[in-house]
């Protein structure tokens, strides 16, 4: 059998049958050297197009400088060079974000694409089982581009045709220690690629105090806290229902009650109605004047649910054959069921029929509410499904402190956690239980990658504030 195999160590391979009475050895055939040169001419080339395309101010800096030095000197060199950087310097100073944006961090992103992962690419993505060697010639994937903020780098990375990001979710332990990060989470923005976010320093690690009220009412998204990116994150409430898992002391707390202030304005203008089911009766009493409906006991919640499934099934009828989805009007508002410890009135529920009427109340709105304005916000302590059967049903879902790593999973949807969703390492100090709280993975049923954030602290002042701002009772549905 004739068979290609490169490099001059092929004359000493030999092959023998098991008795060795058969000798192979292969056959080599010599390359004509013009043959190489037009091979390493061709890749000096591509490499140096693709350079200019990837890095064309680098590109142009190093190409100006080098003729500059060549046709007037270094000493002319440096005098423009400095005339050039005091020029940038006091243009960015005057326009800071501007300056940020255009200079800062296109120079850290590129200093990060050569200093941290250029260096180390082929070697990491070789340890992390990522790279491939066919026929005696090793393949790695292609680092395509470096973008570096205040918080994060985000790696974009064309994959080896064949590879899968499921293979990079498992190595991504490898990556963040071969890179030198805290972490690494995986998204795959279309086939063939995925992003690699490397976080740099924490945007989340201090307290992120609880969002300003909206100017104006909003209904379909709010302003419940921050994103890894230092930004404010929006979380959709309306047209979805959410489910918040969370160890105790987690912090489940804050993004309840973000949903509500940022909903409150909302309210006050008859959009929105938020009913309250508090069987803790700890969490969400404190504000009680801003529900429409508050119940604690359990057959007070299953009526409540079951007369959210009524005015549902009404708006349904209505709504048939006339128009596909819902629009808040002070006829019709958006209704927000919102749901402390959902466990309470599902799994400890002792009484048998009171919990089948909650659970079919909750499956019903859970299937069907969305399309009409009836959204179930749900939080709760255990994900296991035979505490919450219908966790599927929620289709956006955001991960707290969770004590164990398969609960992840079970929240979040499968291969959440591979792909960077820790939510069991978030930090917690028994002594501080700011620590950590209030810090989440958000996976949404439109963008299936995690998402971290951090839930704004809605402090008891700030829910007296609430409280006298908004308690208003406007005529409930
Ligand atoms: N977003 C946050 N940022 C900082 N600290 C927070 C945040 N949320 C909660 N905390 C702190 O953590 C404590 C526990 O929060 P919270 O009661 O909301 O947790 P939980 O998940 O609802 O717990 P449980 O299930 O036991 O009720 C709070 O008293 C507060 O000190």
């Amino acid at each position: 059998m004739l068979r290609k195999m490169p490099g001059a160590e092929v004359q000493g391979v030999v092959s023998t049958t098991p008795d060795t009475s058969v000798v192979f050895s292969p056959m080599v055939v010599k390359t004509p050297a013009i043959v190489v040169i037009v091979v390493w001419l061709w890749r000096l080339v591509a490499g140096l197009v693709k350079a200019v395309w990837r890095h064309p101010v680098a590109c142009v800096l190093t190409g100006g400088t080098t003729t500059l030095v060549s046709l007037l000197g270094w000493q002319t060199a440096v005098i423009v060079w400095g005339a050039g950087v005091s020029v940038v310097s006091s243009w960015a100073g005057l326009w800071p974000a501007a300056g940020m944006r255009w200079v800062v961090w296109p120079a850290l992103s590129w200093w990060r694409w050569v200093w941290v992962y250029r260096r180390k690419w082929r070697s990491v993505v070789a340890v992390a089982g990522l790279g491939r060697v066919v026929r005696g010639r090793g393949y790695a994937p292609d680092l395509v581009r470096v973008v570096s903020d205040r918080w994060v780098d985000r790696v974009t990375v064309k994959m080896l045709d064949g590879q899968s990001d499921e293979e990079y979710a498992d190595a991504s332990g490898n990556l963040a220690h071969g890179f030198g990060a805290a972490g690494c989470r995986i998204s795959s923005p279309k086939p063939g690629w995925v992003v690699l976010t490397f976080p740099r320093r924490d945007a989340l690690a201090k307290v992120v105090a609880a969002r300003p009220y909206p100017d104006a009412p909003v209904v379909t998204t709010v302003d419940v806290g921050m994103g890894e990116n230092g930004r404010p994150y929006r979380l959709q409430v309306h047209g979805t229902h959410v489910l918040i898992a969370g160890a105790t002391g987690s912090g489940k707390g804050s993004w309840l009650w973000s949903v509500v202030r940022g909903l409150l304005p909302a309210r006050q203008v008859g959009l929105v109605r938020l009913w309250a089911l508090d069987p803790k009766r700890m969490e969400l009493s404190f504000g009680r004047p801003l529900f429409d409906r508050y119940a604690a006991t359990p057959e007070d919640c299953a009526e409540m649910l079951e007369g959210a499934v009524k005015v549902m099934q009404e708006r349904a009828d209505r709504y048939a054959g006339v128009r596909r989805s819902h629009v808040p009007t002070e006829r019709d508002p958006f209704i927000l069921v919102i749901v402390d410890e959902v466990a309470f009135l599902t799994a400890y529920q002792q009484d048998k029929a009171l919990r089948a009427r909650i659970m079919a109340a909750l499956a019903t709105l859970t299937t069907q509410g969305r399309a009409v304005g009836v959204g179930v916000m749900a939080a709760l302590q255990d994900p296991r499904k035979d505490v919450l059967s219908i966790r599927n049903l929620f289709p956006d879902r955001v991960a707290l402190r969770l004590d164990e790593p398969e609960q992840v999973d079970m929240v979040l949807g499968d291969g959440a956690r591979d792909r960077g969703a820790l939510a069991d390492h978030i930090a917690r100090d028994p002594a501080d239980p700011s620590v950590g709280a209030g810090v989440s993975y958000v996976r949404l049923e439109n963008a299936p990658d995690p998402i971290r954030v951090r839930a704004a602290y809605v402090s008891d002042d700030d829910i007296r504030h609430m409280v006298l701002q908004y308690s208003t009772v406007s005529e409930a549905v």
